[in-house]
């Protein structure tokens, strides 16, 4: 799908450790109003954190409801993540704003970022959110009240996920979040100039 000039705005495929700040680094760039950027709401079967909106943070399914959208080939790409709750992408976050112009921004898990690549080869620019150092992890999640036995669970993914950081185009750190945040949107207007935007 293009625009009328031909034109198909980016695909950025943003991936890294839960608690490394992807959500955080993407939402202040788009704050900033400073290119055509949309966040890709997900479809989650996990709960709702207090704070979260239905439709703005994700799209929050239940497990019959997430197991029909597979069915009837709605979902881009999707996984069962900590073997707990799924984790998808609806093809209607993606395609119809791409093709007016409007940059996408995926924020995903490791597992999904590697399923989304292969469906837009030479077609994305895949990026990965490294922590400043592995404990760092540890104090995001604790900070985001996260409970102790998901912040276990997280930080034992994350060891496998921090492994796989160079399949993917660039690698981004989050240690100060303006300086980071600067780098993101450096590397996604680089990305609208080679499209030819
Ligand atoms: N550069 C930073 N410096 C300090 N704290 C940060 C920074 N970036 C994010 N944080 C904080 O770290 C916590 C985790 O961030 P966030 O929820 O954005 O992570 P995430 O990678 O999207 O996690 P998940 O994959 O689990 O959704 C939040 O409390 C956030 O405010």
């Amino acid at each position: 799908m293009t625009t009328p000039t031909g034109r198909t705005a980016p695909l950025i495929v943003l991936s890294g450790p839960s608690g490394v700040g992807k959500t955080t680094l993407v939402d202040g760039l788009i704050g900033r109003n400073v290119l055509p950027l949309r966040r890709a709401i997900t479809a989650t079967t996990r709960k709702r954190r207090p704070g979260e909106l239905d439709g703005v943070s994700y799209h929050y399914w239940t497990h019959d409801q997430f197991r029909e959208a597979i069915a009837r080939g709605e979902m881009l790409e999707w996984a069962e993540v900590h073997g707990v709750d799924f984790y998808g992408t609806p093809r209607a976050e993606v395609d119809p704003y791409r093709a007016a112009g409007v940059g996408v921004i995926l924020v995903i898990d490791v597992q999904g970022a590697g399923q989304v690549r292969l469906l837009y080869p030479g077609d994305h620019l895949s990026l990965f959110v490294m922590p400043p150092a592995f404990d760092v992890l540890r104090h995001r999640l604790d900070g985001r009240g996260e409970p102790e036995a998901s912040i276990h669970r997280r930080l034992e993914t994350a060891r496998g996920e921090l492994a796989r950081a160079d399949e993917f185009d660039k690698r981004l750190e989050n240690a100060d979040l303006t300086a980071a945040t600067d780098a993101l949107e450096r590397l996604i207007r680089d990305e609208f100039t080679r499209r030819g935007f």
